[in-house]
């Protein structure tokens, strides 16, 4: 199995870029795995605290099931990836069967940042988009798609995102084979990235 992470901060492109290179590719070969769905779950909080919470920290993160979860992949066995919902803030009772694929995709902004998880990519691909771009795509995003509006947008940009932003996501940079530029629609680094993927699959 070819493990390939792509990491980035919010609204660089990441799901995007996921969705471009695994488009065209076969589905029975390729698997992705959203760190976004290993939100810590938090049902003893309310709604009210659970808004509170510092989603740009790792410890925000189930780092030990995504690690289980990876593990079982590689090993051949399938795994109930769970489901998140960005308007509750919380897990859902829902999951996704998961298959071991030949190649799994694991994006989320602070996949890097666990060195256990790091080891387990064969190829690490940051996302970079200039923090005025990630700001204005997540606004639109967040007010369009997760419940959210341009105060709490900003808030949290301001108090939390931004300071996790330089903390965590971005000294992982460092960690990547390959820095994807991501201002404008990259199609050509997409097709590299596809090429590969592709070779693996031959
Ligand atoms: N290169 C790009 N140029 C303009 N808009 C983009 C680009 N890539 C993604 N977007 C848009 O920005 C928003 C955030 O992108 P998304 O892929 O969800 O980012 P991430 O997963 O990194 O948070 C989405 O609405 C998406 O359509
Ligand atoms: O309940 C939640 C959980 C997370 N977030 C924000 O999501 C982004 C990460 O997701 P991307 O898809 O990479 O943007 C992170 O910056 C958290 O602040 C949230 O708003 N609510």
């Amino acid at each position: 199995m070819l493990i390939i992470g792509i990491a980035g901060g919010t609204g660089c492109g990441k799901t995007t870029v996921v969705n471009q290179i695994i488009n065209e590719l076969p589905n029975e070969e390729v698997g992705v795995i959203s760190q976004d769905s290993y939100y810590q779950s938090a049902p003893h909080l309310s709604y009210e605290e659970r808004t509170k919470i510092n989603f740009d920290h790792p410890r925000a993160i189930d780092f030990d099931l995504l690690m289980e979860h990876l593990k079982e992949l590689k090993k051949g066995n399938s795994v109930e990836q769970p489901v998140y919902s960005f308007v509750k803030h919380n897990r859902t009772e829902d999951t996704i069967l998961t298959h071991p694929r030949k190649v799994m995709i694991v994006e989320g902004i602070l996949i890097f940042t666990h060195p256990d998880i790091r080891e387990l990519f064969d190829i690490k691909i940051f996302v970079h988009a200039d923090s005025d771009e990630r700001l204005i795509r997540r606004l639109k995003r967040d007010i369009a798609e997760r419940g959210r509006d341009i105060d709490e947008v900003l808030n949290r940009y301001q108090n939390t995102l931004k300071p996790m932003h330089q903390q965590f996501i971005e000294p992982t940079k460092e960690y990547a084979d390959i820095i994807i530029p991501n201002n404008k629609y990259n199609t050509v680094a997409v097709n590299i990235v596809r090429t590969i993927i592709n070779e693996r699959l031959l």
